[in-house]
């Protein structure tokens, strides 16, 4: 986990890419007045099974228009619950691919060094495996292993036919070669999505990748469950990792957005990010994203996931995300919550590759 920081959502406008000194919220914010568009969950055109649970049985369209007089308050996209009809899916698939063809896909995790928030998606990306079907595999190396010794494992798992997903947590320890390491991932067996060649086919048109980033497939999921049209908006994404906002700014291109990626070196992000209809937040800096420096309607995806200092939690500490929700609620159309919202998708679509690996390698449909 990141460094902790005393942040909240502070009266400043200004535009920083930078994490903001703040105090306490203005709950009162300003009253707006403008259409909301207010998005429903939908079950996805590409998902395995028909229903999605309760919270979408009472809706009959993609879109509701709604005219808010007063204070508005922007759709929470609910990613724990959608992420939870996903591996639903995926249980049932897993079950049908198993009693048909008696494969059980297998996922192979390495984690090297001790971080305790990396410990911590180590084991709730067991205990999903667990949950749908699929066998995992784990191996824990301590934090001074040598690099000969991870692509040892690496290649052990390439070999193996009863794996069918490998990956590296990460960060790495500083004195590895996360590049080296990455590549060495079999292209077919990459269910992160990180290697270069999968990488390079989703950037070219015309191309696909075997697998895509499991974060950026997943807010690009939450829009289509959501019925959020991409093709023809302007998006903007917040942030360049490799992890997720350059892959999620190509994956919006595929979806014909036209896309911006806003960065630290970037003049008057604020201007920029204000024309945004999609905005996807990448960057790691608690609140940084204001409620002034959205278009009011615009549709906003929080994959930061920041903990900031709380002594009322019992933890001592609690999550936000990038973009200071109290105050973008009143502004968007849709919003990602943090925690609850981009975060559970990850592991979704984690299960999500690893079933279309062992579907594509056994060729079964
Ligand atoms: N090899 C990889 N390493 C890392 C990835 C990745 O996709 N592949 N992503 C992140 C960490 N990550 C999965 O590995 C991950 C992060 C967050 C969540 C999540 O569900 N977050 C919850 C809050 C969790 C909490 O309370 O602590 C949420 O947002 O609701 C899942 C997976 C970096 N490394």
């Amino acid at each position: 986990m990141a460094s902790m920081i005393f942040s909240d959502c502070s009266s400043s406008t200004t535009a920083r890419l930078l994490p903001l000194r703040c105090h306490k919220l203005h709950r009162s914010c300003s009253v707006l007045s403008f259409s909301l568009r207010v998005f429903l969950p939908l079950t996805s055109s590409r998902s395995f099974l028909p229903s999605l649970s309760s919270f979408q049985a009472h809706v009959s369209s993609t879109f509701v228009s709604a005219k808010m007089a007063t204070e508005s308050s922007a759709i929470v996209i609910d990613g724990k619950s959608v992420a939870k009809q996903i591996r639903e899916e995926i249980a049932v698939e897993i079950a049908r691919m198993r009693e048909a063809t008696g494969i059980v896909p297998g996922l192979a995790v390495i984690l090297v060094g001790d971080r305790k928030d990396s410990a911590t998606y180590v084991r709730n990306k067991k205990k999903a495996c667990d949950a749908v079907g699929i066998n995992s595999f784990e191996v824990n190396l301590p934090g001074d292993t040598t690099e000969q010794e991870v692509l040892n494992s690496i290649t052990r798992f390439n070999e193996d036919p009863s794996v069918h997903g490998i990956l590296v947590q990460l960060p790495l320890p500083k004195h590895m070669n996360e590049e080296k390491i990455l590549n060495a991932v079999g292209i077919e067996k990459d269910v992160d999505g990180f290697h270069p060649l999968n990488i390079g086919r989703l950037a070219m048109r015309g191309r696909e990748p075997l697998f895509v980033p499991c974060t950026p497939k997943g807010c690009i999921e939450l829009l289509h469950r959501y019925g959020i049209q991409i093709k023809g908006k302007k998006a903007v994404v917040i942030g360049r990792s490799n992890i997720v906002g350059m892959p999620a700014a190509l994956l919006l291109q595929r979806e014909d957005a036209t896309v911006t990626i806003v960065h630290s070196r970037t003049n008057n992000p604020e201007d920029i990010i204000k024309e945004a209809d999609i905005i996807i937040s990448a960057v790691g800096q608690a609140n940084m994203v204001r409620g002034s420096w959205i278009k009011p309607g615009a549709v906003i995806i929080d994959v930061g996931i920041n903990p900031v200092e709380d002594p009322e939690s019992p933890r001592g500490y609690r999550l936000v995300g990038d973009v200071c929700y109290e105050e973008v609620v009143k502004v968007a159309s849709a919003v990602t919550p943090v925690p609850g919202g981009v975060g559970p998708m990850t592991i979704a679509m984690l299960l999500s590759n690893t079933l279309s690996s062992a579907k594509r390698m056994h060729n079964f449909n």
